[in-house]
């Protein structure tokens, strides 16, 4: 017999999988403001025409800083515990690339319920370029990918991507407010089904599907 995917009414703690889990709102406000001023510094630097002795003293005065920082390091695999608005839990990791909370290579791109699955706005800057003054595919796709795997999560059905399908409609802009949006549409067995766009001023711009694969957790 076969099973199609189902909600589970409460998600698998990864805690009890031997995770680090670090609530959301027990990131310092201190690392947060870090990180921020880091992602600062990244667009800064890919766009700097600053002198080279400005440059060289910027160097120096950054490889400090991360001498300060160096020495406790946080494991790769710890999760975040964040909480929807509706009160629903979501875990994924904390330096998850489009939307890790304490990664400055992450927009953030932070998504909510809202009706029918999850949104988010967010703006991607030159960091994320492809095309002159358009944001790179690879990106949009990521964002996607975040977002649909995400909507399968919040859906009660965790998993990973199998497939993942992107037709690009119209080009992004860099430094404009997007909206992306996702959502269940179906479940076959394992596989959860699901879809998503990417907006700007209410135009799709990129739009995708995929097939996310529910994790098989050890009893
Ligand atoms: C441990 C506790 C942790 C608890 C954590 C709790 C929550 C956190 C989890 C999620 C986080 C929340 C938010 C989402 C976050 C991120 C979004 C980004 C997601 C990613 O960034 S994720 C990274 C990229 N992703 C991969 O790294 C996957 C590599 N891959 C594999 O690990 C395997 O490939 C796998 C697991 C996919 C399947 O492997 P498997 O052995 O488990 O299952 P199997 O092969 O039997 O497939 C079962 C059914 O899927 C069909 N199927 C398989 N592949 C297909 C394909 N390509 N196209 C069409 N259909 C496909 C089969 O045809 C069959 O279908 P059918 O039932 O009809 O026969």
């Amino acid at each position: 017999m076969t099973v199609d995917a189902q909600p589970v009414a409460e998600k698998p703690d990864p805690a009890e999988y031997g995770f680090t889990v670090v609530p959301e709102e027990q990131i310092p406000a201190e690392l947060s403001a870090l990180v921020d001023r880091v992602r600062s510094l990244m667009d800064t630097a890919a766009h700097t025409e600053a002198a080279p002795e400005a440059l060289s003293a910027a160097a120096d005065a950054v490889a400090k800083a991360e001498e300060m920082l160096r020495g406790d390091r946080r494991p790769i695999g710890t999760m975040v515990r964040s909480t929807y608005s509706d009160g629903g839990t979501e875990y994924g990791t904390i330096t998850n690339g489009v939307s890790g909370p304490v990664n400055p290579l992450a927009p953030p791109i932070a998504l909510d319920k809202d009706g029918e699955g999850l949104r988010a706005d967010f703006t991607l800057n030159g960091l994320y370029e492809g095309p002159p003054g358009l944001v790179h595919g690879g990106w949009l796709a990521a964002v996607l990918d975040q977002a649909l795997g995400s909507a399968a999560s919040a859906a009660g059905m965790p998993g990973l991507t199998a497939n993942l399908d992107v037709d690009y409609r119209r080009p992004t802009p860099l430094n404009v407010p997007l909206e992306v949006r996702a959502r269940v549409t179906g479940t076959e067995r394992r596989k959860v089904f699901v879809s998503g766009e990417i907006r700007h001023g209410g135009e799709v711009t990129a739009e995708g599907t995929a097939i996310m694969v529910r994790l098989e957790l050890p009893e």
